[in-house]
């Protein structure tokens, strides 16, 4: 008997916890080939292995689909295979467990003939000799070998070394002692001992070769190894451990059907214990592979009270499924797998088998004590544990929401790509149209916009927004009023609302939130106006430290808390633009926080870093915009850098509040005049808020302009305060308030009778008249529809605002009266039509107009107009409307696609009424008729009286 001790003890016991682990039973399938009998008989080969774990039935077209064709287990053998084979690539691992002190067992099932004993023997043999090899190159520890064999025929046990055949009688607990006492009480030396042993027993079988075989095919045979091992150096000290394990070699019966097999008398009794003991094993492998839940019926057969060590418990298992190939066994084929495909669910949970002497259990006990006295002594060893676990818990909460934000933003920063894509479109159209009318400013500008976009795309953890801020930022301030510095700005926020806000179902992320930060300066009257617009608008980002927090929650702030933080963000008085750049550059990084966050450890430092990436990497995407977006929107978070930190902030109110007094603002006064602007620039003189949105009226030096100083409100003006109010939104400014409109129609009104009376006549054929003004002409309900066919057509191609065509379309329907304000229209149309046609500029106010610079104000009112949708319509009539034009509902940019369908086809009546009262909708001007116009003071019985007519008359030379 060998021994172990002290560090052998230990290395024991960690191998018992590593190997007390659950594990599936290995499930071997072996096909044979077609013996010699059944070639004879022509059988065929139906089954066939395609791989090394799939065997295949190949005639499914005799049986049909009713049973799967194909099967697959750990390991399939074709029938060339040799045992060797078998043993080596399958049994030969788990048999040998015995060697580290784990126990084992190999089965063999199958129908009769199939194969079993055939494989059993040299599974055996192979074992054996291993096992020997093993002993022998273990000279330092001593083996005892224990071997047994045994059969279970009518559930009688039979030990198949003893030469009487006497019965053995069995344990009443089989875990508990050996079922058999053949026991080698010395250690085998050699591998002949064991060999001799194994020979005895087949030189049985043999002898009573017909009877014994006809029986070894009912019954069951076991042959067991048994090994124990010590450290030799501990042998007799008392302090001994030995590894004990056994490995089992089970050769199942035969498991076909007992009606196939057996019949009446002695047979059918035969068959039914055959049947007992496989139907139990059955049963017991079923219920085994659906889970340890419940009885199990171990005792109910010899078998598998025998064997219960080996199916489900302290074992390793491997089973071998011996198949003949034959078609006419396919049936017994089929039962078989369908054995195996059980008890590959079938898990045991197998340990290293130590015995202790009594000296090394003590030993061990002490030591167990005194571990655990030690960690009594330490307490706070113990809670500093559950410490370190909540501070776990609480780091995996972190990550686990910094990996929810990684995600949001590389959502959104995808999404701004595809924005910044549709934005570069637009630019390269605005550059060709700008082309197509002789001006080049806005193709440098654009290249420049590209070069720097792609720079600032692959910059990585580049902070583009301080690059944004010393590098871009002055160039777009020295832009030439040719280009829109604003427009792109508004086309991306237009999207981005468009796809957050659609239909109230999302909200748009806080990253995106800065999206929001609107044209706030050109705004400062409306957004005043409008609080509750404002509030809609007002988005807020923190990214320093300590409102990181709200972002990640997606928070939307309060009106309250955008104030206060606005107040901090945008407070600059004191700053002017150069030293405000000056400030940003040197506002600490983002690195920052990476580094504060390296001490928090690795993963939440790496996470952050990542975080910041992502940010980075979305704010080099959209930075450029901002600048060349919304020069204001720009000073305000400018003149908040000294204070700011990283925080970034744009609100329309922090304008408002803060703007007015910063020198920022008086700057950007300066550089208001983009070409969308001009169609909405102030008459020079007339209050900030009333503003025109007539398409300039100048038509240059030799042209009176029609944009004059003095006040232009109409005695009606007064009244429309509330509708005029109802569209200040801070979409509103693209959208002109009626009174505007109003104001705007009756001054062109003014200046054409004016230049009536001067005596001066325009031929309208040639962009002139030359018309009676005084009789509204005879046919006039067809006069009517001609002109203003004529005015929609000229609408279209002077890229006139939407709403202006809305109102005017909607005021003016045939009335007489309208007939002057008809006049009017075609005639400042005309010539603005003229103008561009020639690839002039107009000039208003100093500042040039173009048929580019138009369209991308109509673009810009087109967004605006798409904002609105959402707030003005239901979801359903939203839905009405994409369906009618054919827009997809799930389409990210449907509201804008709804907005570009708007006044687009000049020649269908009907869209332009559908047009024209969508748009009256988005911006609340409801058509009251008449009376709306009585209201505005716009209609009146025309002047009949001598100085109108001749007014009317004279002034249309004036515009030659
Ligand atoms: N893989 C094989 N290759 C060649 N011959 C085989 C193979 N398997 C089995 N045989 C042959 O098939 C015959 C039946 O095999 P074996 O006795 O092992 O079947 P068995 O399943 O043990 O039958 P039983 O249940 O009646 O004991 C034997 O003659 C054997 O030599």
């Amino acid at each position: 008997m060998g021994a172990i001790g002290g560090e052998e003890l230990i290395n024991m016991e960690k191998m018992q916890m590593a190997m007390a682990r659950e594990e599936k039973i290995l499930v071997l399938v072996r096909l044979r080939p077609l013996s010699e009998k059944e070639t004879a008989a022509n059988e065929v080969a139906d089954w066939e292995c395609i791989n090394d774990t799939t065997i295949l039935y190949r005639n499914t077209l005799r049986e049909g689909s009713t049973f799967p064709s194909a099967y697959t287990f750990d390991r399939v053998f074709r029938g060339d295979c040799l045992t060797k084979q078998v043993y080596v690539e399958g049994a030969k691992e788990i048999a040998l467990s015995v060697v580290s002190g784990i126990n084992s067992s190999i089965f063999a099932y199958g129908q009769t003939s199939s194969g079993k004993t055939y494989t059993m023997i040299g599974i055996t043999e192979y074992t054996a000799a291993d096992i020997f090899d093993y002993i022998h190159m273990h000279e330092e520890r001593a083996f005892v070998l224990k071997f047994s064999a045994i059969e279970i025929y009518n559930e009688a046990v039979r030990d198949l070394l003893s030469t009487d055949n006497a019965p053995l009688r069995l344990l009443d607990d089989p875990e508990k002692g050996t079922i058999v006492d053949k026991v080698t009480e010395e250690i085998l030396k050699d591998w002949n001992h064991l060999n001799d042993l194994l020979s005895v027993c087949e030189a049985q079988r043999r002898n009573g070769e017909t009877s014994l075989n006809e029986k070894s095919s009912r019954s069951h045979q076991i042959i067991r190894l048994t090994i124990e091992s010590s450290a030799r150096e501990f042998l007799g000290k008392g302090n001994s451990t030995t590894l004990s394990a056994s490995v089992n070699f089970v050769d199942l019966a035969g498991s076909e059907r007992a009606s196939q097999a057996l019949s009446a008398g002695a047979r059918l009794k035969e068959g039914c214990h055959i049947n007992r003991s496989l139907l139990t094993l059955s049963t017991v492998i079923r219920k085994l592979s659906k889970g340890r839940h419940g009885h199990i019926n171990y005792r109910d057969s010899k078998l598998t009270r025998m064997l219960q060590p080996c199916l489900g418990g302290n074992a390793r298992t491997a089973i071998i499924c011996t198949l003949s190939p034959a078609r006419s066994h396919v049936e017994q084929t089929r039962n078989t797998l369908l054995f195996a495909c059980c008890a590959k669910e079938v898990t045991t949970k197998a340990q290293v088998n130590v015995v202790m002497s009594d000296k090394a259990l003590v030993k061990h006990l002490q030591k167990e004590l005194a571990r655990l006295e030690s960690e009594l002594r330490s307490p706070a060893q113990a809670s500093s544990t559950g410490d370190y676990a909540a501070l776990l818990r609480k780091k995996d909460l972190q990550i686990q929401k910094m990996e929810k934000e990684i995600r949001e933003l590389t959502k959104q920063r995808d999404l701004a790509q595809s924005r910044v894509a549709d934005l570069l479109d637009v630019i390269k159209h605005d550059q060709n149209s700008q082309q197509s009318t002789g001006t080049g400013h806005y193709s440098n500008q654009q290249a420049a916009l590209e070069d720097e976009f792609s720079a600032s795309e692959s910059s990585g953890l580049f902070d583009s927004h301080q690059l944004d801020v010393a590098d871009r930022r002055p160039r777009y301030y020295e832009t030439e009023s040719g280009s829109n510095a604003e427009e792109p700005y508004h086309q991306l926020q237009g999207n981005y609302e468009d796809d957050y806000l659609s239909d109230g179902t999302s909200s748009p992320p806080t990253i995106g939130k800065k999206f929001v930060r609107s044209n706030s300066g050109q705004n400062l009257e409306r957004t005043a106006d409008d609080p509750d617009e404002y509030c809609k608008e007002v988005q807020c980002i923190e990214m320093n430290e300590s409102s990181r927090d709200k972002n990640l929650e997606s928070r939307a702030l309060s009106n309250d808390e955008n104030e206060g933080i606005l107040a901090l963000t945008v407070h600059g008085d004191d700053l002017n633009g150069d030293a405000t750049a000056q400030e940003i550059t040197s506002t600490p990084g983002l690195g920052d926080r990476g580094v504060s966050h390296i001490s928090n450890g690795f993963t939440y430092s790496a996470l952050d870093l990542r975080l910041d990436h992502e940010r980075e990497a979305l704010d080099s995407l959209v930075s450029p915009y901002p600048d060349i977006l919304s020069s204001r929107a720009r000073e305000a978070e400018l003149s908040s850098s000294s204070s700011m930190k990283l925080t970034r902030s744009w609100s329309c109110r922090a304008n408002l509040v803060n703007g007015s007094s910063s020198p920022c603002f008086e700057k950007e006064e300066q550089i208001e005049s983009t070409p969308h602007n001009r169609l909405e620039k102030n008459c020079t003189g007339r209050p900030h808020s009333v503003r025109r949105k007539f398409p300039p009226l100048n038509y240059g030096d030799n042209t009176l302009s029609l944009s004059r100083n003095g006040s232009m409100s109409s005695p009606g003006s007064a009244s429309t305060d509330d509708l005029t109010n109802s569209i200040r939104t801070s979409a509103g400014e693209y959208i002109t308030g009626i009174d505007t409109f109003v104001a705007g129609l009756k001054e062109a009104k003014h200046q054409f009778e004016n230049q009536l009376v001067d005596g001066q006549e325009v031929d309208l054929k040639s962009g002139k008249f030359e018309r009676n003004a005084k009789e509204t002409p005879p046919d006039w309900p067809l006069e009517f529809g001609r002109q203003q066919r004529a005015i929609i057509e000229l609408w279209q191609t002077c890229n006139v605002s939407l709403v202006h065509r809305t109102y005017f379309f909607l005021l003016f329907k045939g009335d007489p009266t309208d007939s002057i304000y008809m006049e009017v229209e075609i005639r400042r149309l005309s010539f603005l039509k003229e103008t561009f046609s020639q690839g002039n500029q107009g000039v208003e106010d100093g500042q040039t107009l173009t048929l580019a610079s138009s369209m991308r104000a109509l673009n810009g009112e087109r967004e605006m107009l798409s904002k609105l949708m959402g707030k003005r319509f239901s979801k359903d009539e939203r839905n009405k409307l994409y369906q009618k034009l054919g827009i997809a509902l799930n389409s990210k940019r449907r509201r804008l696609q709804l907005a570009n369908h708007l006044w687009s086809n000049t020649e269908d009546m009907i869209h332009i009424k559908e047009s024209a009262s969508i748009v009256a909708k988005l911006i609340r001007f409801v058509e009251q008729g008449h009376a709306l116009k009585e209201m505005f003071g716009l209609s009146f019985t025309p002047p009949r009286t001598r100085r109108r007519s001749y007014r009317w008359k004279n002034s249309m030379a004036s515009l030659l």
